[in-house]
């Protein structure tokens, strides 16, 4: 038999503990659809570099926001971001997207332009099918229902030498520190992902590796509710053994 009950799977955490690879993992497992909010707040801050407009000037900021046109095509592989028509989906990723995000993702007027016209729609349009969202207010304010509700969190230094890694150099140690520690105390302004709120699982990574992080995750899922995907990757086992003919 084929559950569609649907399924969100939320995961908040701070920066480098591991969200974007575990979501993409979880849902990669499960069949879900996976929706990274993070690469959100960073293709506006890339659209406000690209039209020149400073990330402080709060209502310049908020107009963009509510004028982009935000486009993202998931696959279960890779996701596409493209705003207001440009692909940007490696550019985001850039330390001078890092840099300047909080400043785009701490104006609530932004937050609530993409939180309740966009990722609160994406979520509810593709819970029937499953999806893991994560970010820093999804357990608490996205989508605060959802079935699984988890914290990713990790050391500190765990996190600044993953990103390092991650970077392979283009960015120095300061740098990189400044990108996890600052920017969280920054974004932690706006959001609270320093503590778990109310029956949200804390699931500490600093000594487990991302495969394991991605089984204990899969495992709160409770199998009634993983809409079965149509073709199960060979080597992941289904989510609940095939019905007998
Ligand atoms: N459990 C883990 N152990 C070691 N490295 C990890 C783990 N989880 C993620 N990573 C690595 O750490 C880096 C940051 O992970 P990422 O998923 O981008 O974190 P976040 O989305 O929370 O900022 C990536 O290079 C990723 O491969
Ligand atoms: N739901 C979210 C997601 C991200 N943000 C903010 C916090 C971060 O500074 C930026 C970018 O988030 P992202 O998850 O890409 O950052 P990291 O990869 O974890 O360093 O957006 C947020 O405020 N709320």
């Amino acid at each position: 038999m084929k559950h569609v009950n649907g399924l969100v799977i939320a995961i908040d955490g701070p920066s480098g503990s591991g969200k974007s690879s575990t979501a993409r993992g979880v849902a990669r497992r499960l069949g879900l659809a996976y929706l990274d909010t993070g690469a959100m707040y960073r293709a506006i801050t890339w659209l406000a570099l690209h039209e020149g407009i400073d990330p402080v000037d709060t209502d310049a900021i908020a107009a963009l926001a509510a004028d982009a046109e935000l486009e993202i095509d998931d696959d279960s592989t890779a996701t596409v971001f493209r705003i207001n028509g440009h692909d940007v989906t490696a550019a985001i990723r850039e330390p001078r997207i890092s840099e300047n995000v909080s400043r785009i993702a701490t104006n609530l007027r932004v937050r609530d332009i993409l939180v309740a016209d966009q990722q609160r729609r994406i979520t509810e349009a593709r819970a029937s099918g499953g999806i893991v969202v994560e970010g820093r207010d999804i357990t608490t304010v996205v989508a605060p229902e959802s079935e699984v509700r988890v914290l990713l969190v990790a050391d500190p230094e765990a996190r600044i030498a993953r990103r390092e890694a991650e970077l392979a150099g283009a960015a120095d140690t300061a740098a990189v520190t400044d990108q996890v520690v600052r920017r969280d105390r920054d974004d932690s302004t706006v959001a609270a992902f320093t503590e778990a709120a109310e029956g949200v699982t804390v699931v500490d990574s600093t000594h487990m590796g991302l495969d394991e992080v991605i089984d204990r995750i899969c495992t709160m899922a409770d199998p009634a509710s993983i809409p079965l995907s149509e073709t199960p990757s060979p080597e992941t086992p289904s989510p609940e053994p095939p019905d007998k003919e």
